[in-house]
């Protein structure tokens, strides 16, 4: 439970987006795809996906730099070779079943109508080509062709082989109760040993069942007679029940009940399946590249005592080593991440105060490895006020022949806010360095006032002033 909990800790609510959207996308492919080769090749590429994934993990170089060439040329031929049955896909579909709905599939097929229509050909000797596709896609091997959305009926299928009907030429495909298309040229079987007295109608029917998993019933034009193709095996059919039957094998029995059950339960797999793959990719994606880094961040005190002040601190930035999904370590900014220490209990004097978890905030998908130092002293002290006389901080010489006779500061005094420990043992307060090089005359310095230690404040901010007298030498 452990290791789970650790693979989706700092899940966030971004994360789920992601996986729903991109499975979402996934689903929709397999949706489109269902029932054409192309499923089946991209699943081989999933397969290969994985087991370079496996190589990885178990540090085989080669292997998995194999698989990647693989993906790559796999990926390349599934675009040359099934290019016919994407673009069937893509040119069928508008906008809004690419998105949304499920074409089921009609498993429904009125096979009487087709052992009827049939037979009545064959009696008239009109030769014909019958498609009945299974699970297998035709797009790959299968060329020119009309598409058309005709409700099945003995009418429609016995005149779309009238001679003198345009669409005559070529195989009729029916999917469901409908005829999809017309004119269909079908590949031309080169098998030896079928009747020499079979012409192309027959070898192009013996040539689509090579390929898939079609079933093709031809009528010949010139014997009136009937013949079934399916998977490489030629019948005769001598009577219509023989056809029928072998219709209903091909189809499935009590085939529409099972159909739509079997479909829900292939959809709901298929999209459990592609929400399971893309956690996966997620998953090797933000777990796979998690890296380290290492920041220094401000400590901020929070709660402090009003009359309390803080005079040291052993430290005031603290070094955190991280971890995380590498995009996500990149794109932190050090403002994301805060470090709050509460001064509430804290007394005068020193106190040692432990950073943990708790302390701080990291952004989501972020966890925290170390904290460094991982305690802090910090010296706090009550806050008083003290007044304090000015002494003004002479520095260098007087030029020769002048003396200062009186130096006063204005005000005489200040009152220093800071902690009690500090003020104790200040009696003065100085000013900043005056020069006396070059003083040859009375006058007025403004200056500031140095306040050591730093934490000291003063009451007032007013500069100071200080008046100095200077005079001549007497000459002895
Ligand atoms: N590759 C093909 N795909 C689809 N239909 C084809 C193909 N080749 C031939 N046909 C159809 O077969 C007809 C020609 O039949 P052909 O007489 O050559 O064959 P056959 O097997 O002897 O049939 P039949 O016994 O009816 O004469 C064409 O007019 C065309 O409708």
């Amino acid at each position: 439970m452990e290791p789970l909990f650790y693979l989706f800790s700092g899940f966030r609510w971004q994360d789920a987006l992601d996986i729903l959207l991109n499975s979402y996308v996934l689903f929709r492919l397999y949706v489109l795809f269902r029932g054409t080769n192309v499923i089946r090749a991209l699943l081989t590429i999933c397969v290969l996906w994985v087991a370079g994934q496996a190589a990885v993990s178990l540090g085989l170089i080669i292997t998995n730099w194999a698989m990647q060439g693989i993906i790559t040329v796999a990926a390349l031929v599934i675009i040359i070779v099934f290019r016919n049955e994407i673009s069937s896909v893509f040119q069928t579909k508008d906008l809004k079943s690419f998105l949304w709905g499920i074409p089921r599939h009609q498993f429904h097929t009125p096979l009487n109508i087709i052992a009827d229509s049939v037979w009545a050909l064959a009696q008239k000797k009109i030769g014909a080509l019958i498609v009945l596709p299974l699970k297998q896609g035709l797009a790959s091997v299968v060329q020119g062709g009309i598409s058309l959305d005709g409700k099945l009926s003995q009418e429609l299928l016995v005149s779309a082989f009238w001679p003198d009907n345009p669409i005559h030429d070529g195989a009729i495909v029916i999917q469901g109760d409908r005829i999809i298309s017309a004119g269909v040229i079908l590949p031309l079987s080169k098998r030896k040993d079928l009747p020499s007295f079979f012409g192309t109608r027959h070898r192009a029917a013996s040539g689509l069942t090579e390929l898939t998993d079609a079933l093709v019933i031809v009528v010949s034009e010139e014997r009136g007679k009937v013949t079934l193709f399916k998977e490489n095996q030629v019948y005769d059919i001598r009577n219509r029940l023989a056809l029928e039957k072998l219709l209903q094998d091909h189809a499935g029995d009590d085939s529409t009940k099972k159909g739509v059950r079997h479909q829900t339960i292939e959809l709901i797999t298929a999209g459990l399946i592609s929400l399971f793959c893309i956690t996966g990719i997620w998953l090797s994606f933000s777990r796979g590249m998690e890296t380290l880094a290492t920041h220094e961040i401000p400590v901020e005190f929070i709660n402090p005592d009003q009359k309390m002040e803080i005079i040291s601190s052993s430290a005031s930035n603290i070094k955190l080593l991280i971890s995380g999904a590498k995009p996500l370590i990149n794109a932190i900014k050090p403002e994301q991440i805060n470090i709050k220490l509460n001064l509430s209990q804290s007394v005068v004097g020193v106190n040692k105060l432990s950073v943990t978890k708790a302390n701080i905030l990291l952004p989501p998908g972020i966890r925290l490895k170390k904290i460094e130092p991982s305690e802090l002293d910090i010296t706090l002290d009550t806050l008083i006020k003290k007044e304090l006389p000015i002494q003004p901080n002479w520095m260098g010489k007087l030029p020769m022949g002048v003396v200062m006779k009186e130096a006063k500061a204005i005000p005489k005094t200040v009152r220093v806010i800071g902690g009690s420990l500090a003020l104790k043992d200040i009696s003065t307060i100085f000013t900043k360095q005056i020069s006396l090089d070059n003083l040859t005359e009375s006058g007025t310095a403004t200056v500031d006032l140095v306040l050591n230690p730093a934490s000291l404040k003063l009451e007032n901010k007013n500069k100071i002033q200080i008046h100095y007298l200077i005079s001549k030498k007497p000459v002895l």
